[in-house]
């Protein structure tokens, strides 16, 4: 005998069928639009802007199997809400799926016995590769609710891991929906543990502003930086999953990849580099090439001939510069002040306004050129830098001596061309081109692991998002940039939203109970002040291994490997980025099939990760090999560590054969 339970199930699955069918005709009706775009639209124009819309509105309803097109329902008022990735209406656009960011689908998210926002019952279902399995109902009005303890969600946390980041947005929960749901003006600033779904709350943030404001934000754009390329592809699925197609993801050098990097700067010269004081020594070197105008503009023109004395012309120099203009927008200010001046000459004396030629034809002649050049000079950010670089000496009083030699070319380039410049020179010319004109504002900004923006690089997004919103996410604990933030306040400065609030995230969904305790020790060792992680998963291994012998590492390390693929799910190894090629090299000797970060499409379930690519990344089991020699590779080395330590899903397994760190140690 069915039970009332088999029965309600049995039409749930029937109306995942339905849904699914009329998902498939609303993706049929815009692949005919779009067939017949030509011939509807009038003129070729609009044709190609409908062919856009069409082509993207067809790839926004594309279907896939293996995910559940809803994963919620909510009763309000003896109706029932289906609540999921997409709206889906049947034919006659009665709503059968609701999007998860429509107003009433965030109830599904928010609403508890204190405030339950008009829901009846709250239902989340269970599902197998697309297939709708079970369900789990509360009767918020009978005082039910399960909070973290919910079946489905911690099902959903304690899957294993396989290829790239998933999206959550059947589990989103509620402090992650507040900040999720924050309106399109305000910029937040998101201080969370490892694993506490920073990553996942930017991108559900950018999902839910194109939702809520999708024509202003196509306009302007919506921007997410992440630290690298392999962090990147690890998350570039998730906003096509939610129908989200036109983001730009972008790593900041990636961003400001003017020019190609062909040198190396020392330590310190990176740091002089990326030190805020570096925009004020571009701001002095731009503006004091700056000359006074000494000497009268005269232009024969035909058989006249046109003066304009010093006095005026330094009069448009000074108001030009007072306008606070970008310098390459003033100059043409400067030139357009000039050319109208005679013009004026003309008017009067041929009682003819002149013709376009005649403006265009004085603006480039050549005693106005001469003047600009001299007053105004034409500068290329490469020029700017080039200069400062050969020169340094330029800063004055900004920059010490010493930070002027650490910063100066040995042997400057033949001409700001054939420079080799180096990654913090990017910085240095994306600054430079700020000055000279103005960037292109996006409408919001995301920013993953921003804790190791430096103030220079700030700046480069502030630049971007002057008139755009941000979301900022990071860990000041899992800063490992020489100049990583120890406080978000001085990062907002340099972003240009001093104002925005710091939230902080603490319950982590990643990393099991046991491994979050090893990793929290290191925390008072890193110099920052944050709140620790709590864990919600109460699973979880955690194993760390003394090996004798240093000349076992290795083979213990292969062994450990051999160990984790005996159970589901991803396994890494990660190790100093010097010993990578030699544990690759065991591995193929083994025939164990690996990969690198980067190639998140792999097959392989093995991935071997340097310590330094491995931020944002996450693993079920990962192999630690020597946490001293991942410490002693750099400067901030135990920050590095504390990022390694919490990359694991279900299982650590620390090996070494030198002294654990002190913090680490167990005595
Ligand atoms: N509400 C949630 N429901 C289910 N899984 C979640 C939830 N929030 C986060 N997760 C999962 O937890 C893991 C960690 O999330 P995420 O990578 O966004 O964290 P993070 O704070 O950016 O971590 P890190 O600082 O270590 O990079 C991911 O697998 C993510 O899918």
């Amino acid at each position: 005998m069915p039970t009332d339970l088999d029965t309600e199930l049995a039409a749930e699955r029937t109306h995942l069928i339905e849904s699914r069918a009329a998902l498939r005709r609303m993706r049929d009706r815009a692949q005919s639009l779009f067939a017949a775009g030509d011939k509807v639209a009038g003129d070729a124009y609009t044709a190609e802007q409908l062919g856009r819309h069409m082509a993207r509105r067809v790839k926004e309803l594309a279907d896939d199997p293996e995910t559940p097109l809803f994963f919620g329902r909510l009763d309000i008022d003896e109706a029932a809400y289906h609540v999921g990735r997409r709206h889906v209406t049947d034919d006659l656009g009665e709503p059968m799926v609701l999007d998860w960011r429509a107003p009433l689908s965030r109830s599904f998210y928010r609403a508890s016995v204190r405030d339950p926002q008009g829901v009846a019952v709250r239902r989340r279902f269970g599902f197998v590769k697309g297939d709708l399995t079970s369900f789990e109902d509360e009767h918020l009005d009978r005082g039910e609710e399960l909070g973290t303890s919910s079946r489905i969600l911690t099902a959903e946390i304690e899957r294993p891991r396989v290829g790239p980041m998933r999206d959550i947005v059947a589990t989103i929960q509620p402090e992650q929906d507040e900040l999720v749901r924050a309106d399109l003006g305000d910029s937040i600033c998101v201080q969370g543990a490892p694993g506490t779904g920073k990553t996942a709350v930017g991108l559900h943030r950018a999902a839910f502003l194109l939702y809520l404001h999708r024509e202003r934000l196509r306009r302007s754009g919506v921007l997410i930086v992440g630290p690298n390329t392999a962090f990147l592809s690890y998350i570039s699925a998730v906003l096509p999953t939610l129908g989200e197609v036109e983001v730009q993801q972008s790593t900041l050098e990636e961003l400001i990849g003017r020019v190609p990097v062909k040198a190396v700067d020392s330590p310190p010269a990176a740091l002089i580099k990326h030190d805020v004081r570096m925009a004020q020594v571009l701001r002095k070197a731009l503006w004091g090439r700056l000359g006074k105008p000494t000497v009268p503009i005269m232009v024969s023109d035909g058989s006249y001939r046109w003066r304009i004395d010093t006095e005026p012309l330094r009069r448009i120099v000074d108001e030009a510069r007072r306008d606070g203009l970008p310098y390459a927008v003033g100059r043409e200010r400067v030139r357009a002040r000039v050319v109208g001046l005679l013009q004026r000459q003309s008017e009067y004396r041929t009682g003819n306004s002149p013709n376009e030629t005649w403006l265009r034809k004085m603006s480039k002649i050549g005693p106005v050129t001469e003047f600009l050049e001299s007053t105004w000079p034409a500068v290329t950010a490469e020029t700017l830098v080039a200069g400062v670089l050969t020169d340094p000496s330029i800063a004055g009083d900004l920059l010490t001596e010493s930070e002027q030699d650490a910063i100066r070319w040995a042997k400057p380039p033949k001409t700001a061309k054939s420079a080799k410049f180096t990654t913090a020179d990017l910085v240095l010319l994306d600054e430079a081109a700020g000055l000279l004109d103005r960037e292109n504002s996006f409408g919001h900004v995301v920013v993953d692991e921003a804790q190791d923006m430096s103030p220079m690089q700030a700046r480069v997004i502030a630049r971007r998002s002057e008139h755009g919103s941000i979301t900022l996410l990071g860990d000041l604990a899992q800063g490992t940039a020489p100049w990583a933030a120890t406080d978000w306040r001085e990062i907002l400065g340099h972003l240009g939203k001093p104002d925005a609030a710091v939230v902080p995230l603490t319950v982590g969904f990643r990393v099991p109970e046991a491994v979050v305790a090893l990793a929290n020790r290191l925390l008072p060792w890193l110099g920052v002040n944050v709140p620790e992680a709590v864990s919600l998963r109460r699973d979880g291994d955690l194993a760390v291994i003394a090996v004798p012998d240093p000349a076992d590492l290795d083979a213990r390390t292969l062994a450990e490997v051999t160990a984790a693929l005996g159970h589901e799910g991803s396994v890494s190894v990660i190790a100093a980025d010097d010993a990578v090629d030699r544990l690759r090299g065991h591995l193929t000797a083994a025939g164990i099939e690996h990969a690198t970060p980067d190639e998140t499409e792999s097959e392989a379930r093995v991935t071997v990760v340097p310590a330094t690519l491995v931020k944002g990344l996450e693993y079920d089991h990962v192999i630690v090999h020597e946490p001293a020699a991942i410490v002693a590779a750099e400067p901030k080395g135990l920050n590095r560590l504390y990022v390694v330590l919490t990359r694991a899903v279900t299982r650590l397994s620390v090996l070494h054969a030198e002294p654990l760190p002190d913090a680490l140690r167990i005595d």
